[in-house]
């Protein structure tokens, strides 16, 4: 029993301590409780009522900065769009995203801290994922409509329910695998096994920030345990990089047959950031890419919900879907010719936004705003996404969904899906902005487009709503289930 007392003595005074000392944000107001100890009372609030307070700062504090206590520490909240665009134009040496990412997730002990400290993997997002969306196109489509036919299977005259998220995430993974090393192994079901666990052990990471520093390493393996994925993917990994390092000793850096694929861009682009090519390094990125494409699962499922529960959108978008088909057939051009469709995913984006708060900053150098608010060193920076899209003068009627908000009747003026404004950021805003957006509005549109041609649908309405909100991000409800029925194509050439 002393032992109890001594304990519960010891873990208050930490939690004094370390409310103490955030004091140096005090000059910054609060919402809810900024008292050490009480703090405590806000941040478990947050944990399950995040969306409700985030809203309430914005509405309390208009275009100013605010904080807030959650489990993790303070959390800075940045309200407005001024605030956006000057957080964009801060150096990473002042605000860095990269570590507010890395401190989110505990990518240190997960996957190394190479993964941060070398990011090499957003060139190639950015750079040779984006430019090979065309050239890749073919074999994205095929492998979705192979992966939806396995799962959906004939579904000829009767309703085949299936799991929406799992299916979706299945799909996705199916097509990362594809693009990421081609035949054979994409095929091989281990290997997608791995890809597709991604997500799910490294959320894991999360729970690390709660133990000290010091036992962090220890806990990682015991929560996390993303070593074992990366040394059993390393291990199918070795023979192919092998191959290809071989042949470039043999060939040079452009031999013949060389693939076109995430791997071989991964390959090139860290010899090039001075990294020696390893199977487990290849493994570790090419994990981490697949965790962060984690989204268009997510986003297609809520459409999916949407569409089901608002069946009117599905003959306009299916309109538009026959009439891209009929003129230039499954294409990247033809898909960016889906406005409807554009705006409608922008919709759900702003709806069912993956986290209420956008442009995690670590503070690296204190940073003042140009109202003079300073944000000491060590914060952690956010912009109010959640408040801006659900702010009545940006977005009327922000709490009623309307799948076809941004549709232009001019086309060419319509603002899309891919091109973050300062009140529109669930990809985030300016250079950190998301760079694998390319690749998901057209992943995500592509399957969209496929099932709409494909398949009638509808959902088990009591299933709603499909989200539940902790702390800053939703996870998705794993019952929700989708009802397809193949639909009489009148000839139409769908896959
Ligand atoms: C619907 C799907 C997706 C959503 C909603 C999404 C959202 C985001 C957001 C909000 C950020 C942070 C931006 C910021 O800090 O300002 C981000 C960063 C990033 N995303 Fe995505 N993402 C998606 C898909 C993808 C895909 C498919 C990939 C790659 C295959 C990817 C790779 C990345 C990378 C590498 C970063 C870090 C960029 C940097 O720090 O400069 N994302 N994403």
């Amino acid at each position: 029993m002393e032992n109890a007392y001594a304990f519960l003595t010891g873990i208050l005074v930490i939690l004094c301590f370390l409310s103490f000392r955030k004091s140096k944000l005090s000059h910054i107001p609060t919402l809810g409780y900024s008292t050490p100890l009480l703090s405590y009372i806000t941040a478990y609030q947050f944990h399950s009522r995040s969306r409700e307070m985030i809203e309430q700062g914005y509405r309390k504090y208009p275009n100013k900065v605010w904080k807030l206590a959650t489990l993790h520490g303070w959390f800075v909240v940045a309200n407005g769009t001024h605030h956006v665009e000057e957080m964009n134009k801060a150096s990473g040496k002042e605000l860095s995203a990269i570590l507010n990412f890395q401190s989110y997730l505990q990518l240190d002990f997960t996957l190394g801290p190479a993964v941060t400290t070398n990011p090499y993997h957003i060139n190639v997002v950015r750079s040779p994922m984006t430019r090979n969306i065309g050239p890749q196109f073919e074999d994205m489509h095929e492998e979705a409509v192979d992966a939806f036919k396995d799962i959906i299977g004939p579904a000829h005259g009767e309703w085949t329910a299936v799991p929406i998220f799992a299916s979706i995430a299945e799909v996705v993974s199916r097509i990362n695998a594809r693009l990421a090393v081609g035949f054979p192994l994409c095929r091989d079901a281990a290997f997608r096994q791995l890809m597709g666990s991604s997500s799910k052990v490294l959320l894991r990471g999360r729970q690390l920030r709660f133990f000290p520093r010091f036992l962090r390493p220890i806990a990682a393996k015991l929560i996390v345990d993303s070593g074992a994925d990366l040394s059993a993917m390393a291990s199918q990994l070795e023979p192919v990089v092998k191959q290809r390092l071989d042949m470039e000793r043999l060939h040079g850096f452009d031999w013949p047959g060389k693939p076109n694929d995430t791997l071989m861009w991964m390959m090139d682009e860290a010899q090039k950031a001075g990294e020696k090519v390893t199977a487990y390094g290849m493994a570790t990125r090419l994990y981490f890419l697949t965790f962060a494409s984690d989204g268009i699962a997510m986003m297609l499922s809520c459409a999916l919900y949407e569409l089901t529960t608002r069946p009117e959108y599905i003959q306009p978008l299916r309109d538009e879907v026959e009439e891209m088909l009929s003129q230039d057939g499954w294409t990247k051009e033809g898909i960016s010719k889906l406005h409807r469709m554009d705006s409608f995913f922008k919709e759900i984006h702003r709806c069912y936004d993956l986290t209420i708060l956008h442009l995690g900053r670590r503070v690296v150098k204190n940073f003042v705003f140009a109202d003079g608010t300073l944000i000491p060193a060590g914060s952690d920076l956010f912009s109010n996404a959640y408040g801006m899209h659900f702010d009545e003068e940006l977005y009327p009627s922000s709490h009623s969904f309307n799948g076809f908000r941004f549709v232009q009747e001019d086309s060419t003026k319509q603002l899309q899906l891919i091109k973050p404004g300062l009140d529109y950021v669930p990809f985030g805003y300016g250079k950190h902005a998301c760079p694998g957006r390319f690749t998901a509005a057209y992943q995500m549109k592509t399957m969209l487009a496929y099932l709409i041609v494909t398949y009638d649908m509808k959902t088990d309405k009591e299933l709603h709503p499909l989200s539940r909100f902790l702390e800053r991000g939703f996870s998705v409800n794993m019952q929700a289930t989708v009802h397809f029925q193949k639909r009489r194509n009148d000839g139409l050439k769908l896959s």
